[in-house]
């Protein structure tokens, strides 16, 4: 079976149709690829991840000033396990992050940063910010051409000026003190719950589900490449054809007693943006299917939250939205929604926390 595609996005300059085909092909076998000719300067994204090895360097206090608040600003990092503990080098859990994801360029002036993100460091994220976006813009573009459906199909669900927003994340996945006995996932198997991905990462670890869903395939890392991976939005848009693909990092794949850095720009639909299901006719072009539900992103969102902790039927009563149980129902009967927090084989922990 052939690996993950590469796409290289200078097609799309002289033969924009060729591109757009090329990016759908990819994103309905694997829901993965690797986009080579991206545009943003290697320099920037370097930079970018010296800023991040920068701040994770800092003790605790430095980091924890401010944590991620509703708007998704600031630090966090998944809980630690126990039973693990004694393995990892230091006591922050198994990822940190720092979160840049406030609306319209106010993480400038937001004030749930730490003070390490002086003013200049804040605007090379926000360039960078910007750089991702425009890329995203210049993805989504292909996507619907491929699709024929108009170019700027998908930009009014995705107004920068309204919440959730594009949000990127800073991550570091701590060194370990000794090499893990039994296989590790860093992070848990999982779908990303926006509409599609960007990351950037220097080492190996990342793990996906082949077409066939039976086995984990590593993603290489391809120098000047960035990997790019549909979430559920384009899946859940795309009534399908567009895959939403499980993916891990593994710590067997990657080196234990080094840090692990990455850096994920997601992209969001607007909470209030309807929830559009589209079908594919003959010749494949995509029409909307008017027997679906229509909800909007932010139901779809909350939906997936509660389905990840599996509490869709237990909260009554209890603190959080209930939920419309057709909706429920939809959100589980499309096979995308589903991910499990971080598992640790024969550890016998069945939860340490939340993915992407
Ligand atoms: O760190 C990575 O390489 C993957 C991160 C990821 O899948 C996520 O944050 O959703
Ligand atoms: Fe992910």
């Amino acid at each position: 079976m052939a690996g993950i595609p590469v796409v290289d996005l200078r097609l799309f300059a002289s033969d924009p149709d060729r591109l757009s085909g090329e990016l759908f092909d990819a994103a309905s076998k694997w829901g993965f690829l690797i986009l080579t000719g991206h545009g943003i300067p290697q320099e920037e994204i370097d930079g970018v991840f010296n800023l991040a090895q920068g701040f994770f360097s800092q003790p605790k206090e430095v980091k924890e000033e401010k944590w991620m608040n509703t708007a998704q600003v600031g630090y966090d990092h998944k809980e630690s396990v126990t039973e693990l503990t004694k393995i990892l080098a230091q006591s922050i859990g198994i990822q940190e992050g720092c979160v840049f994801g406030d609306v319209a360029a106010s993480n400038l002036t937001t004030n749930n940063l730490s003070s390490w993100w002086t003013h200049p460091r804040r605007e090379q994220i926000e360039a960078f910010r910007a750089r991702c976006h425009d890329l995203s813009n210049q993805l989504l573009t292909a996507f619907a051409t491929a699709m024929s459906l108009p170019p700027g199909y998908f930009f009014p669900a995705h107004d920068p000026a309204k919440t959730p927003g594009n949000v990127l994340r800073l991550m570091r996945y701590p060194a370990l003190a000794t090499q893990p006995e039994t296989n590790f996932p860093s992070l848990g198997e999982h779908t990303d719950w926006g509409t599609m991905t960007l990351l950037f990462t220097k080492t190996g670890g990342l793990e996906v589900k082949s077409p066939d869903a039976r086995e984990f395939v590593p993603v290489p890392v391809v120098e000047g490449a960035l990997v790019v991976n549909i979430g559920d939005g384009l899946a859940l848009w795309s009534d399908g054809a567009l895959k939403s693909t499980l993916h891990r990092v593994s710590r067997e794949a990657s080196l234990y007693d080094q840090d692990r850095y990455s850096m994920a720009y997601f992209v969001n639909a607007n909470a209030d943006a309807p929830l559009k299901f589209l079908k594919r006719g003959p010749e494949g072009k995509f029409t909307h299917d008017e027997t679906k539900l229509d909800a909007t992103f932010g139901d779809y969102q909350a939906a997936r939250m509660r389905l990840f902790h599996e509490k869709f039927d237990s909260d009554v009563n209890g603190s959080g939205p209930v939920l419309d149980p057709k909706f429920v129902a939809i959100v589980k009967s499309l096979g995308v929604a589903h991910g499990h927090a971080i598992t640790y084989g024969s550890a016998g922990v069945e939860k340490a926390g939340v993915a992407a």
